[in-house]
């Protein structure tokens, strides 16, 4: 089933091209599920100015704990809680030149910053909560495409993302072939394995079985499942790292002063501890599970004959890279796009020992995959 719009259309403005954080109203979206989702909110940045023609916009999407906020300050002037996920690929003479192109980046849908998720106001005033639908990818997707229609956006020039961000570059493409110019997909799949259904969906119980989860109707009781949110962060930081990496930094050593055979810490589980800490500061446990499942139902072969077949009458022009370290999304499940996408030239890999997280990490090889995609949109913008 495909999604469509319920409310009539109404025009939209873009937020200055500052990286002002703006706010769209989209009204109702019919999901892929079927159920109705009323009064669905955008959160949108957006850097450099739209061109004439509209045909400029490159859409970079963030990955699972990511938000509209792809560049910019830590603490700068919208208190913004962490650093841009790709500071330094997108500004003024960045490889996402801002003087031609114009970088749209959004809160997804299931999120918790800005976007509507389980943490907002239902029509009854109340938050959602347990009552927010289960969501996916697709419906991810059809959200912005929906918010650019009314924004005047028929096409865009490129869509690039990384992890759950490479998952929504690729249904975007699938989805809408002649609306994409060109696609960079890294550290994602075409639907998600086994390996990580296993690993993700243990994330999901642990902050479910959390008391404090209350079926996922803690807003406004002043508890929240904080422990469980956390064991899930700490769980998924190890999969994001490399093992060899993780080894090299912290062996088997103690968190001095702390001794592990006294009940102490090592200094991997301080480590895992400040990450869990970190997100527990800046993330709700109900985007987090929504967005973990809708991770867990990416597939974008679903309805479409399966994913070879779905990759196969996909003519978007895609660069697709892997990690050499990165244990959730080993390079052949990468590589398999490369073959089955016409227009991709093939496999690229970072070779890097963060693992996973190379995505944010190695922003020389990053900027090397943008520039070819940032090509690719050139040449198809004609
Ligand atoms: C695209 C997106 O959408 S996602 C949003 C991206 N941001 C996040 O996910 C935030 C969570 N952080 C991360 O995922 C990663 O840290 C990254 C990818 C952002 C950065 O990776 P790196 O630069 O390699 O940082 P690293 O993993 O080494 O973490 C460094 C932190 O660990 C802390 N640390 C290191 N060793 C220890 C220890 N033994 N005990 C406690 N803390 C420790 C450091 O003090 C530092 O803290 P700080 O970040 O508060 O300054
Ligand atoms: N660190 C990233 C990795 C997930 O792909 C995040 O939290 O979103």
């Amino acid at each position: 089933m495909t999604i469509s719009q319920v409310r009539t259309s109404r025009s939209a403005q873009l937020p200055a091209p500052d990286g002002t954080l703006g706010h769209v109203d989209i009204g109702s979206v019919v999901l892929e599920n079927g159920a109705v989702l009323p009064n669905v909110t955008v959160a949108l940045q957006r850097w450099g100015e739209l061109s004439p023609a509209r045909d400029n916009v490159v859409l970079a999407l963030h990955a699972l704990t990511g938000d509209s906020h792809a560049t910019g300050p830590a603490g700068g002037p919208d208190g913004h809680p962490t650093a841009g996920w790709w500071d330094g690929l997108i500004g003024p003479g960045a490889v996402i030149d801002t003087n031609e192109w114009c970088v749209i980046s959004t809160n997804v849908l299931g999120g918790c910053r800005g976007t509507t998720g389980p943490s907002s106001t239902a029509p009854d005033g109340k938050a959602w909560g347990s009552r927010f639908p289960v969501i996916t990818i697709r419906d991810q997707v059809e959200v912005e495409r929906i918010l650019l229609e009314r924004i005047g956006i028929e096409r865009v020039a490129s869509v690039a993302g990384g992890s759950m961000g490479g998952a929504r570059a690729l249904e975007w493409q699938v989805s809408h072939p002649d609306r994409v110019g060109s696609s960079l997909v890294l550290a994602a799949d075409a639907r998600t394995t086994a390996y990580q259904i296993g690993y993700q969906g243990t994330q999901i119980q642990a902050i479910t079985a959390d008391p404090d989860w209350l079926g996922g109707d803690y807003y406004g009781t002043g508890r929240a499942p904080d422990a469980g949110l956390g064991i899930a962060r700490r769980f998924a930081h190890l999969s994001y790292r490399g093992e060899a990496e993780l080894d090299d930094r912290f062996a088997n050593n103690a968190q001095e002063p702390e001794d592990p055979a006294a009940g102490g810490r090592f200094a991997v589980q301080s480590y895992l501890d400040h990450q869990a800490g970190k997100l527990l500061g800046r993330f709700d446990a109900g985007s987090y599970v929504t967005l973990t499942q809708s991770l867990n139902l990416h597939d974008v072969g679903r309805g479409r004959g399966g994913v070879d077949a779905a990759l196969g009458a996909c003519p978007v022009p895609t660069v697709v890279a892997a990690i050499d370290s990165d244990q959730l999304y080993p390079l052949h499940t990468l590589g398999k796009i490369a073959d089955d996408l016409p227009n991709c030239r093939g496999l690229q890999v970072i070779n890097s020992p963060f693992g996973h997280d190379a995505f944010l990490i190695e922003a020389d090889a990053v900027v090397a995959l943008m520039r070819e995609t940032m090509d690719l949109a050139r040449a198809s913008r004609g």
